[in-house]
């Protein structure tokens, strides 16, 4: 018997209803779950009881007592499963990737690839690591014996696989310590929309919310991510994400002098300029505008007295300039990592991947503004 059909056996022994979904192995995902016939929407396609779940309220008090109560839930679940020596989990263990398996997580890449990373996911990949030194330096220094490399791999599971949860115990904590683990959900693969995914007292409840023909891959949508969130966060880029979104920091930033940055600090619009599939966003909007209209004119548009459209044409002129620098540089990114030998080659390729997003998704902008321009 494949480990995953152990796991379904388990979980069904301990309350876990799968109703018309059964996991297999995907090509490209990993293992995730596939419709066993059809599926309905309003159907609940698994239940999970609460008394199933790994959560703060099941890590035994001998590891709660040693660390500090200021580590985070993430830190302790990844202790928790770190030091867990007992089989209880063994079936559940047995279907979770191998550290081999983690490898895309930009986490484990070498630094040099990691600075290769486009700028929003740097960003987010060293909060991430910020977080994980935070949680290890608590965690090894109450069990000195433990290895560095398996506690990250326990800490990325944790990352890539919980759920958001709240009980009374959590309740006292921040938003971000709000999580859980459960069997067979965790087996859920990321889409831009996927079924409901819900909790009480009972447990959790994961409802289709669209029809389902047998054989079709049921998924949940882990939340609104961009492609760099998602590479960071979960270690895969996905082909089609209509939640995409580019950081234009990069080639805005440099053209604001530094008054037009204070300016812009003043009113709250200073960095965080984002190309979306569907526009660029208002900030960026107000950036550009400072670059092509006169001050009165500007302060107008920020206060919404100008709705903008005497200044339009020269902004998206100037927006289409700024897109173009964006693409060569995905450009060369493209080619750049193309050249690389660093770093394994499922690393390299989700690299060249997320460029080629970049690129695409820009490329797409900078078409359809030089149509409306000719029009
Ligand atoms: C919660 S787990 C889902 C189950 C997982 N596929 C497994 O084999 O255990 C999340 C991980 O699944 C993979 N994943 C989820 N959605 C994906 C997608 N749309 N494309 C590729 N990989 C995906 C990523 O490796 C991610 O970190």
């Amino acid at each position: 018997m494949e480990p995953h059909e152990q796991l379904l056996d388990w979980a069904t022994q301990q309350g876990v209803q799968l109703n018309g979904i059964a996991p297999q192995r995907i090509p490209g995902r990993g293992i995730g779950l596939l419709a066993t016939r059809a599926i309905k929407p309003e159907e609940i396609a698994l239940e999970v009881p609460t008394r199933c779940l790994r959560s703060i309220s099941t890590v035994p008090k001998a590891i709660t007592r040693k660390l500090p109560n200021t580590i985070t839930v993430h830190g302790l679940l990844a202790a928790d499963l770190a030091l867990d020596k007992t089989a209880k989990y063994d079936l559940w263990n047995a279907v979770c990737p191998s550290p081999d398996d983690l490898t895309s997580m930009p986490l484990v890449w070498p630094a040099e690839l990691q600075a290769l990373l486009p700028q929003a996911a740097r960003e987010l990949l060293s909060k991430q690591q910020a977080k994980f030194v935070r949680d290890w330096s608590a965690v090894s220094e109450a069990y000195p014996n433990l290895e560095e490399t398996g506690y990250r791999y326990a800490w990325m599971l944790v990352n890539t696989r919980t759920f958001y949860y709240l009980n009374s115990k959590l309740e006292k904590r921040g938003k971000d310590d709000h999580m859980c683990l459960q069997p067979v959900a965790d087996l859920f693969n990321h889409g831009d929309e996927g079924c409901n995914v819900s909790f009480d007292t009972h447990g959790f409840a994961i409802k289709a919310l669209q029809p389902y023909a047998q054989g079709d891959e049921v998924k949940i949508c882990y939340g609104r991510h961009s492609g760099d969130f998602l590479l960071v966060e979960y270690g895969f880029v996905m082909d089609d994400n209509r939640w995409d979104e580019v950081v234009l920091d990069d080639v805005v930033l440099p053209r604001l002098s530094w008054r037009q940055k204070q300016r812009l600090e003043e009113v709250g619009f200073l960095g965080k300029y984002i190309l979306d599939r569907e526009t660029v966003c208002y900030r960026t909007q107000v950036a550009l505008r400072l670059l092509c209209c006169g001050i009165r004119e500007w302060k107008r548009f920020v206060d919404g007295i100008d709705d903008g459209e005497a200044s339009q044409g020269a902004v998206n002129k100037l927006l289409v300039e700024m897109l173009k620098q964006h693409k060569a540089k995905a450009d060369e990114m493209v080619e750049e990592v193309g050249h690389l030998e660093i770093g394994a080659p499922e690393q390299r390729s989700a690299l060249m991947n997320r460029w080629k997003q970049v690129r695409s998704l820009v490329g797409v902008h900078i078409s359809s503004l030089e149509e409306a321009e000719a029009e």
